[in-house]
This record gives C-alpha cells, structure tokens and sequence, in this order.
C-alpha cells in the first residue's frame, strides 16, 4: 500500500516518526511536506495529500496539524476524499469499517506519539465493512456531485 503524508509545522516532528514507522514496516511513503519546524500554513499539505489520493498516486493519505482539525478540512474540501480526524483507535476503525475514509487525519497537539502510531496502525489495517455502509458513502459521493 502507497501512503501520502503531510503537515504543518506543528505535525513535523510527528508525521517524521510516522513516516519512519511505516517504512519500517514496508510501506512506500510519500512525503508532501513541509520538511521543517518552520511555519507554514496548513491548507497547502492538506490539498496536497488530498489531491495525492484523489488521483490516484497513493492509496491512503496521513494529514497532520496542531489539532488535525484544519488539516482535515483542507484535505476534505477535495474531490473523493473522505478524510477523518481521529483521537482513538475505535474512530480509526469505525472511520474504515463505516466511512470508508481514505485520509487519516491527526493532532499532534493532542496525541502522544504511541497512541498516534497505534491509530495509524489501525487505520491501515481495517477495511470497509460495506453493506448499509455503502449505500451511506455513495449518498456522500452524490453531494459531490451537486455541489459542483
Ligand atoms: O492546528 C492547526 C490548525 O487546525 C495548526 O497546526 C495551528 O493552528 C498552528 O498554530 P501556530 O501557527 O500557532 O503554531
């Protein structure tokens, strides 16, 4: 599974951890920046990684920020992208057994580094349930579509 990840300054230090972990175990990591502790504005990562998984380049997207809440809204404001801000490992699962959500969104300013890597752990290795859920991501899709 291909991973795009990114965040702003104040997820640096963590997406840095997360992305060693997943690579460590073996997955191919897409680094959308930004690359310092340097201020930057959090919209900018959020499309980036939105747009990476929107097109196709990688299968899921990891977006962080302070609170993962603004990085979550940018990424979401993108076509096809069902991104989820999660604080424990039972919204990670419930965001991809029921929501089938593509990006995981996280704060850094709220998580502690092992509860993080815990709930990306879980978001990768849960899939969609389907069924009822199905009926309930197309009907998200269909908003797309009419607020074009
Ligand atoms: O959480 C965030 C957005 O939702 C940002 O990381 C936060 O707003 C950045 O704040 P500052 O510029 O004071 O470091």
């Amino acid at each position: 599974m291909k991973i795009s990840i990114g965040s702003d300054h104040a997820g640096f230090e963590l997406k840095e951890i997360i992305k060693d972990h997943l690579q460590k175990k073996g997955y191919e990591v897409v680094d959308k920046g930004t690359y310092s502790k340097e201020s930057v504005d959090y919209p900018l990562f959020g499309e980036a990684v939105g747009r990476s998984v929107s097109e196709g380049e990688t299968d899921r997207g990891i977006v962080i920020c302070g609170t993962g809440i603004g990085i979550s809204i940018s990424a979401n404001k993108i076509k096809g992208v069902r991104a989820a801000l999660c604080t424990n490992e039972y919204m990670a699962r419930m965001s991809r057994k029921h929501n089938d959500a593509n990006v995981l969104a996280l704060g850094s300013r709220v998580l502690g580094i092992d509860l993080a890597l815990s709930i990306v752990d879980t978001f990768l290795s849960t899939d969609f349930e389907g069924g009822r859920h199905e009926r309930r991501v197309h009907l998200i899709q269909n908003i797309e579509k009419i607020n074009l």
